[in-house]
Parts: structure tokens; C-alpha cells; sequence
């Protein structure tokens, strides 16, 4: 099911010696009309990791995570300079397949947004758009993407009930298997268990250590212990500059900023 992303806009990426890169990303400027909402960029995202974006409100994170999958099209005024390199495509530039590229780089939002369909219709919505209709094919698809969002034990008896009448923290674990369904290499999720009880955000932790075994994964959030406890590297964005990042161990013990140091000890944001 790889779909090839585009043809030109083609830059090797160099892999450094201890990790593999999953994108790279140089020179990332991003503008909403007048106002320059992610400043010069640049950043290696490592694969089979967690990397995780923080800093205050409006700094730039979210603007940043929606341009790895060019969700920022969605907003007529928002225009992109710069390279993310993924495999050897640059994603900014102007013959992407979008269709092809949100299948291999998915995306969880902040509020589960379930279709009003059965769980298992959710799961098989959009293989079914890349022409998958047989229940043969469909039925193992459906299972492993509900074991791999940890959901397949609390739904495999109820498959065919809608999927709102899950509570939210397992609406969100179902948005997660069916980005999981299209076979994604990397997962963006902006701030995906905010909007949850703090058991279901436990969960969605867990998941989240489980998931960066098969991708690479890249994470908003907010809660600081969050990206502590779950994240390996961590960027910590300020007024649309990226200030630091580092293994996330350091950034929360010995940041090299003094602008970090602030944020993570609460002086400021
Ligand atoms: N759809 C949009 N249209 C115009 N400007 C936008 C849009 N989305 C974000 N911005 C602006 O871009 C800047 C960065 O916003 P962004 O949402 O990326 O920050 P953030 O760090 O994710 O904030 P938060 O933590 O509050 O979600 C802000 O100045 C914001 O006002």
C-alpha cells in the first residue's frame, strides 16, 4: 500500500551515527499572513522514538506538528519555507501527494473525533476509500489496530456498536488504531490525552511508550510530567524559535537555556 509521496523537491537524508532519522527538518519557517508563527527551524526527529514539543501557549507547537502533514493547507493564509525531509521527499514542497503523505504520517487531535459509525466502521473507513472490502481483509486489520491502541479487550464482544457510545479515553485509544489501520510510519499527536481522566491518560501513556517500538512518534503537549515520563527527546519552543532540544533526561535536569530552565520550573508560561 506505500503510495510514492512526490517526485521533485528530492534530498538525500543523511543518517547520523548513532540514530536513524526519521525527519529532518532545516530552515522552517512558517507564516499565518503577516505573522511568522515558526521562526528558522531546524531539527532532526529521530525514528522509533518519542520527541516531544513544549512551551507556552501560541509558541508555535501545533503550527509546527501540522506542518509535518501538511495540515496547514486547511488555512488559506498559511504559507511554509524551508524543507522537512522524510525519506528522501521534501514535504513543504509543492507536488505532494497529501492523500499519500497523511497515510504515512497520521495524526491524533487533542478532542476524540470518532466518525458516528460502528467501532469496527471507524477501523475500516478509509482502507475501504483504497478499495480493501473484503471481511476477509478487513476483519485481522481491525484486530491488530485495536490490540495495538490497546482497545481490542474492552471492544472485541461490541464491534458493531457505535463508537460514541465509547466513553472519551476509549474513543481516543479507537482514533489511534484507526490512524494505526493505514499502516503509518510516524504519528503526530497533538496533545491527545488533555482532554481525558487521568486513567485514560494513563493508558494513552502507555500506549504511547508501546507504540514507538513499530513508529516514530511525535507529541504536543502541555503536561510537562507527560514528556518527561514518556518522551526521549524533547523541544522546547518559544515565541516560534525552537530554543533547545535535547534528550528529554537533560532539558528536565540541566537545560543548556536559561529561557528553558524557566519554563520547565514554572517562572514564566
Ligand atoms: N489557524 C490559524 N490562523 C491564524 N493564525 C494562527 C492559526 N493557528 C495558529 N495561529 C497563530 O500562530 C501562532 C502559533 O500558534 P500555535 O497554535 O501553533 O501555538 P501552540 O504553541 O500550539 O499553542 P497552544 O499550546 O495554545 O495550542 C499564534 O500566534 C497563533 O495565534
Amino acid at each position: 500500500m506505500k503510495v510514492s509521496i512526490g517526485t521533485k523537491n528530492r534530498i538525500a537524508l543523511k543518517e547520523t551515527e548513532d540514530y536513524k532519522v526519521a525527519l529532518k527538518v532545516k530552515d522552517l519557517n512558517i507564516y499565518y499572513g503577516d505573522n511568522h508563527a515558526v521562526k528558522d527551524v531546524n531539527m532532526d526527529i529521530r525514528q522509533n522514538a518519542v520527541t516531544a514539543l513544549i512551551g507556552p501557549s501560541g509558541c508555535g507547537k501545533s503550527t509546527f506538528l501540522r506542518s509535518i502533514n501538511r495540515m496547514n493547507d486547511l488555512i488559506p493564509i498559511a504559507r511554509s519555507t524551508g524543507e522537512i525531509l522524510y525519506e528522501d521527499v521534501n514535504l513543504v514542497g509543492n507536488d505532494i501527494n497529501i492523500v499519500a503523505l497523511r497515510k504515512e504520517i497520521g495524526m491524533v487531535f487533542q478532542r476524540p473525533n470518532p466518525f458516528p459509525k460502528s467501532i469496527y466502521n471507524n477501523i475500516t473507513h478509509a482502507l475501504k476509500f483504497y478499495g480493501i472490502n473484503s471481511k476477509k481483509k478487513l476483519d485481522p486489520i481491525v484486530e491488530e489496530s485495536l490490540r495495538k491502541a490497546a482497545l481490542w479487550d474492552e471492544v472485541k464482544d461490541r464491534l458493531h456498536d457505535s463508537a460514541l457510545s465509547l466513553s472519551g479515553g476509549q474513543q481516543q485509544r479507537l482514533c489511534i488504531a484507526r490512524t494505526l489501520a493505514m499502516k503509518p510510519n510516524i504519528l503526530l499527536l497533538d496533545e491527545p490525552a488533555s482532554a481525558l481522566d487521568p486513567i485514560s491518560n494513563a493508558k494513552i501513556e502507555d500506549l504511547i511508550i508501546e507504540l514507538k517500538k513499530d513508529f516514530t512518534i511525535v507529541i504536543v503537549t502541555h503536561n510537562m510530567h507527560q514528556a518527561s515520563r514518556i518522551s526521549d527527546n524533547t523541544a522546547f519552543f518559544l515565541n516560534g524559535d525552537l530554543i533547545e532540544m535535547d534528550k528529554t533526561d537533560k532539558i528536565f535536569t540541566n537545560p543548556s537555556k536559561k529561557e528553558t530552565e524557566d519554563y520547565i520550573t514554572g517562572r514564566f508560561g
